[in-house]
């Protein structure tokens, strides 16, 4: 069982998502205002849709704090949907007599399901002739309620271990950052004011251009994302065993963002190209410390963080509403027919790099409550210090 656990429930458009995290230690210092800022910067990035002009993902802490400070229980936290008024009756938890139900256009079942996103497989599997109930769920609004319950996991990193994490876009669309330039704590402010989080601002214009380009053609892009973890001691993770690993650990949690189709430590699939003198990085002394002459492993060897950097990537879809819709079959009819669209995003990477980050904090608080325990930070801390002081060699 994970030391750290974590579950969300909730509708992209019923009332709220709600977010349970139990696990933390007593002690983290948060206040609702740090959920705040960590929402509002998932909310950001050229290229969302008519959503993110008004949603505000309201956020209030349900239980597991107190003046500021978590007690060491189940963390709840609720996300409000801004929109929830208009949806009451197509939402609705009770049932809803069908004369209602046929005086709104949008509880009109969607039968024209759309390519890469969840609505066929998911209507096959659990027998719906709508769409509706499958997109709901399937829809990343979801992301919201782990973006919140990441800023908790970050907050415990950095207050246990000094552990601070960046993310950034280092491709979207045809446009990429190839200056291998890594985005340092100091840096998020520049990137929150970048309209696709990127470091370079020429390669940003690049981005924001691609962005355009596929608005006007009427089609929608994807890209990778980088999270950028300092601080991290060796050891987090293990060797003995597969599910025990960070890397796979990580693989997992950022493969299950909606759209990730592939995940990448360090200089990953490069490094199947190249010669084991020219792919690992060299352990050197540097002033009495060992370390390591370049940084292709991304910061994980054998499962265990090495105390290097990490540098972990994920490489997000185009979004599957495609305005200048695809082929697809009306499932109520059997006919050919466009995918169903309405609003949508062109471009989500700026906020799926967001997401990425908040998911490897949890990986990372639970790999550090594994290693280092502790019922509060206070013990967490302790714990850490001591292993840094007998850590050898080294
Ligand atoms: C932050 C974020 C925003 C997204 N916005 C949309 C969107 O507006 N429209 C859409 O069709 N898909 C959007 N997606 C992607 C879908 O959620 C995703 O395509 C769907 O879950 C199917 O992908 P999968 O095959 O990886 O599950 C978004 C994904 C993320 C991470
Ligand atoms: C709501 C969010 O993203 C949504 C993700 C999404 C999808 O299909 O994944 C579809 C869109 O939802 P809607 O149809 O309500 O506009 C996005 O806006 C969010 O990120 O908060």
């Amino acid at each position: 069982m994970a030391t750290l656990r974590w579950l969300t429930a909730g509708e992209s458009h019923g009332p709220a998502l709600t977010a349970v995290l139990e696990g933390l230690p007593a002690g983290v210092e948060i206040s609702t205002g740090h959920l705040v800022d960590a929402l509002a910067r998932r909310r950001l990035g050229h290229g969302r849709g008519a959503r993110m002009t008004f949603e505000r993902d309201e956020v209030a802490f349900l239980g597991g704090v107190r003046h500021g400070r978590t007690l060491g229980g189940p963390i709840a936290v609720q996300v409000g949907n801004a929109e929830w008024p208009k949806w009451q009756t197509v939402m609705a938890a009770d049932p809803v007599a069908p004369e209602i139900l046929s005086r709104q256009a949008r509880n009109a079942p969607l039968t024209r399901p759309r390519p890469g996103h969840a609505d066929l497989a998911g209507m096959q599997k659990y027998g719906f002739d709508d769409a509706r109930p499958v997109l709901e769920r399937a829809s990343a609004r979801e992301t919201a309620a782990r973006v919140a319950l990441g800023a908790l996991a970050e907050a415990f990193l950095r207050q246990a271990f000094g552990i601070e994490l960046v993310c950034h876009v280092v491709a979207l669309g045809g446009a990429h950052s190839d200056t291998g330039v890594l985005p340092g704590p100091g840096d998020t402010e520049r990137l929150d004011a970048d309209p696709v989080r990127c470091l370079d601002p020429e390669v940003s214009a690049a981005m924001v251009a691609e962005v355009d380009r596929a608005r006007r053609a009427g089609d929608t892009l994807g890209g990778v994302v980088e999270v950028v973890g300092h601080g991290l001691p060796p050891g987090l993770g293990s060797h003995v065993h597969g599910d025990r690993r960070l890397d796979a650990r990580l693989a997992g949690a950022l493969m299950g963002i909606q759209a990730i189709k592939g995940v990448e430590l360090g200089d990953g699939f490069a490094l199947a190209g190249v010669p084991g003198s020219r792919a690992h990085d060299e352990i050197v002394s540097i002033d009495g410390r060992i370390g390591r002459r370049t940084a292709h492993s991304g910061g994980v060897e054998g499962g265990m963080s090495t105390g290097e950097l990490l540098r972990v990537r994920a490489a997000m879809k185009p979004i599957a509403t495609v305005p200048r819709a695809l082929a697809t079959v009306d499932v109520a009819t059997g006919e050919s027919a466009t995918a169903h669209h309405q609003r949508s995003d062109v471009c989500a990477v700026p906020a799926a790099a967001v997401v990425a980050q908040a998911m490897t904090a949890l990986v990372l608080a639970d790999a550090a409550l594994e290693k280092f325990g502790g019922d509060s930070v206070p013990e967490t801390a302790r714990n850490f210090r001591s292993y840094l002081t007998h850590l050898a060699p080294g």
